[in-house]
């Protein structure tokens, strides 16, 4: 077994399922709002099950390595800001060896597909696929059909084609929108060569949106979701991620009956 299938065994240790919180957004949009820290946060996600969190490299550092629990950790190599001339554009910020040395247990990057600076994304992902082979890790690609070729990011086929993008260069996961509705997105899971999870989206109006999304997004046969503004933005995080996790892990024992 190679590095990499082991680190991806651990990744999925609850299950083909899982449930990721990223919290890459603070670069994107600025302050993450948290009543404790970055750090508490992190804790409340991983005691109530969490499988894997998304940080950027510099705030790895600054949290007790004890509040991870037992969550891996997700280093995302990405980054753009709201305020750049095209906030489309993702540059790499950070290498693979990077993330191993704050002690990633996978690594991310984004993809805008249908951006202007598509090229050098998709080169950057390439680049990033070969560096998770030499050194065995896991490599998480977040690929959002956007910028000014897309007239509807959730349409089927576009999120198709980004899972096959994913999985053709290289990604053990691809991260991607939700189309919508369940049919249209079971389809695009049965012809997903990779696991496939589905990004939260923006914040829905209370608990019971958000798990009648996630019920969805399960029903649709998707590997599970990475949940981000609907969780950390919610006023109790760590129950809603307790509820949320108990629902991704509700199906998995109804697979396994
Ligand atoms: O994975 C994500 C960001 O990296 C998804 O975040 P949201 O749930 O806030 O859309
Ligand atoms: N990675 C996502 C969301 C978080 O920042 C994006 O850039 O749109």
């Amino acid at each position: 077994m190679s590095g990499r299938d082991l680190r991806l065994r651990r990744l999925f240790r609850n299950g083909p399922r899982l449930l990721v919180v990223p919290l890459d957004h603070a670069v994107t949009d600025g302050p993450i709002p948290t009543s404790g820290g970055i750090g508490a946060l992190v804790a409340q996600l991983a005691d109530n099950g969490a499988d894997a969190i998304v940080l950027h490299k510099g705030g790895v550092g600054r949290i007790d390595p004890s509040a991870f629990g037992e969550a891996a950790l997700i280093v995302h190599l990405s980054a753009s800001t709201r305020f750049a001339p095209d906030p489309d554009a993702k540059y790499l910020v950070a290498s693979v060896e990077e993330a191993l040395r704050v002690g990633a247990d996978a690594v991310s990057v984004h993809v805008n597909l249908g951006s202007h600076d598509e090229r050098q994304q998709i080169a950057d992902f390439a680049a990033t696929a070969e560096a998770c082979d030499r050194w065995g890790l896991p490599l998480l690609a977040m690929i959002y059909p956007r910028g000014p070729r897309i007239d509807n990011p959730r349409d089927p086929e576009l999120i198709a084609h980004a899972a096959t993008l994913a999985s053709d260069l290289g990604a053990d996961i691809v991260k991607t929108p939700y189309t919508g509705d369940v049919l249209t997105m079971a389809d695009v899971v049965a012809g997903s060569p990779i696991p496939l999870i589905v990004a939260g989206g923006s914040r829905l109006s209370g608990t019971g949106d958000v798990l009648s999304l996630v019920d969805d997004v399960l029903a649709a046969g998707t590997a599970g979701l990475a949940m981000g503004r609907n969780i950390f933005e919610a006023p109790d995080p760590g129950e809603l991620t307790r509820l949320i996790a108990q629902q991704v892990h509700r199906v998995r024992e109804e697979v396994l009956t």
